[in-house]
Formats: structure tokens, C-alpha cells, sequence
């Protein structure tokens, strides 16, 4: 397929080390609809190409209960529905350099975020988003499970594995706009380095399981105190990554909702830190998001 890039105008940016392409397409679309699937699997190739863990668009929202449109495409060319890491980098475009407006209603395939920027001299340091409210519900993420109804929960359960390094892992799943599984070393006899060592194996074959007609998203946690957890990611679409924002906000509610943790949580991922905060009417991520470069394509890499 022959996709127009000579000139296109991008940024790099990235949150925690979760890097992405962003293209602002607000006064007009740069790459078409049928494009964005290859264009991402191509751009996002790291060595061939800029390389990234996705690609972000800027879009304008369909209707005005929004300010401006979030989409964001994985590297394997899928468009996942929300992105936390991303959705921060988005906020800071959005108001450095086209509107100038705080808080910030976004428009996400998993419906309304809201963005809250720090604001120093007009460059946004932290940013707060207001995340949603998590579904717990089989059919909400999807999962389907022998015996159990759509309106079912899993929570701390076992799915059997086919592979040689373990029968069944425990895991626990939550949408937070997109799908997470999180799995509590500690509750699989596990250790984060036996994670970490094993992440190909495992986050390929958790987030591909017959269980999950969509795929998922999948993260190894720690928990180190009631206000503290390590998590370890591996990305549907992407595989392991620094850091993933919607993981970490679902870590943290599923570790509150059994208890494992307070409301409020600092999470260490391999690229810095994230707070959550779960309040009455939703979850709160904050963190930074960091512009690197802006560039101007010449052609795609390949
Ligand atoms: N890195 C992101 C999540 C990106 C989408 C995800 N891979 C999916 O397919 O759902 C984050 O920071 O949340």
C-alpha cells in the first residue's frame, strides 16, 4: 500500500517511557481511515522506522459534550480504546499547542476522560485524569468462562496455561475503557525476576488466551505496603512496555478491591511512578507526559 507520508508533520513524545507518535489531524485527517492500521504497524517498527508503542491522533470530537478526540493505534496496527500514558501526552499537545482550555473533555473510544494539567508559565508539567468508572463484568471486558454468567466477576482466579513453565495462573480482570488482567505474584508463588525472565512467554500466551476474544492487556504486581505496588506490564498489541497508565490504574483497583491496598497508591513501574487515587466517582491517574522531538517524515522506513 502506498501511504502518503512526505512531510508529515509528528511528534515524539512519551509517559514513562511509553512512547508514542502523535499526529495532530484536528484541522483535517493525515493519514486515511484504512491507512491507520499499516501505517502504525510500519511507523512504530523501532530501527526501520521513528519506533513507538503506538500511535496517537488529535482529532475533532463528534459532538460538543468534548473539547478534541483521543484515538490511539498499538504497533501491531490494533486501535485500542483508551490509553493512560497516552491520553497525558495527548493533554499536553492538545493545550501547548491547539487549545488552550483546563480541564479538558476528551473524546475516547472508552468513552469521556477528563484532564486536569498543572500549568507553569503555559508548558503542563502533571497532568490528572479523571479515568472513569471500572466495569468488572465478563461481558464488559470481554471474557468468556466455562460456568460462569456474563454478568460474572473474576476475581482472583485461576485459567489453565499450555506452556512449561507453569499449569494455571490466578489473575483478576477490570475495563477501565480497555481490558487489563492483573495477576498478585504473591498469590501464584511467583516472583517479579521469574515475571520479568518469563514475560514473552506469559504475556503473549495471557493476553492471545482462548478466554479473551479481544486479547488483554496483562500486568505482574507487587504489592510492597497498603500505599505501594510494583507492576510489570506486558501489553496487548504492543508487549512489554515501561509503563502502561491504564494497567496501573486497573492494578490498583483490583488490589483495593481485595483489600491488598488503600485508595490511594504510589505504583512503580520500570519507567518512574504513577498516583492513583479511587474516589466515589471514579479513578484518578497523575503523572507527566514528556514532548521529545518533532520531526517531519520523509518516508515511512520500509
Ligand atoms: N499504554 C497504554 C495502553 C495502550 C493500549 C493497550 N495496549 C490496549 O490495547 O488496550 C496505557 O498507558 O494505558
Amino acid at each position: 500500500m502506498d501511504i502518503n507520508v512526505k512531510d508529515l508533520e509528528f511528534t515524539k513524545m512519551h509517559g514513562l517511557g511509553n512512547d508514542y507518535i502523535v499526529i495532530n489531524e484536528f484541522d483535517g485527517i493525515k493519514i486515511k481511515e484504512e491507512d491507520k492500521e499499516e501505517f502504525s504497524r510500519k511507523i512504530c517498527k523501532r530501527g526501520f522506522s521513528i519506533g513507538a508503542d503506538g500511535v496517537i491522533y488529535v482529532q475533532k470530537p463528534t459532538n460538543d459534550k468534548y473539547d478534541v478526540r483521543f484515538r490511539i493505534f498499538n504497533s501491531d496496527g490494533s486501535e485500542a480504546e483508551m490509553c493512560g500514558n497516552g491520553i497525558r501526552c495527548f493533554s499536553k499537545y492538545v493545550y501547548e499547542r491547539i487549545l488552550k482550555k483546563n480541564p479538558l473533555n476528551v473524546e475516547t473510544k472508552g468513552g469521556l476522560r477528563v484532564s486536569e494539567m498543572d500549568i507553569e508559565n503555559d508548558i503542563v508539567k502533571k497532568i490528572k485524569v479523571y479515568m472513569g468508572a471500572p466495569t468488572f463484568q465478563l461481558k464488559d471486558i470481554p471474557m468468556k468462562v466455562e460456568g460462569k454468567s456474563e454478568n460474572d466477576e473474576f476475581l482472583n482466579e485461576a485459567i489453565k496455561l499450555n506452556n512449561d513453565l507453569i499449569d494455571e495462573i490466578k489473575l483478576s480482570v477490570v475495563n477501565v475503557g480497555n481490558p487489563h488482567a492483573v495477576i498478585f505474584v504473591e498469590d501464584n508463588n511467583i516472583t517479579m525476576d521469574f515475571a520479568r525472565d518469563n514475560l514473552n512467554t506469559l504475556g503473549k500466551e495471557i493476553e492471545n488466551h482462548e478466554v479473551f476474544p479481544e486479547r488483554i492487556n496483562v500486568h505482574f504486581i507487587e504489592v510492597i505496603n497498603p500505599n505501594e505496588i510494583k507492576i510489570l506490564t506486558w501489553e496487548r498489541g504492543a508487549g512489554y512496555t515501561t509503563a502502561c497508565g491504564t494497567g496501573t490504574t486497573s492494578s490498583v483497583i483490583i488490589a483495593h478491591k481485595l483489600g491488598k491496598t488503600g485508595n490511594k497508591v504510589l505504583a512503580h513501574l520500570d519507567g518512574g511512578d504513577l498516583e492513583i487515587e479511587i474516589k466515589e466517582d471514579g479513578v484518578y491517574m497523575k503523572g507527566d507526559a514528556v514532548i521529545v522531538y518533532d520531526g517531519k517524515l520523509q518516508n515511512i522506513g520500509w
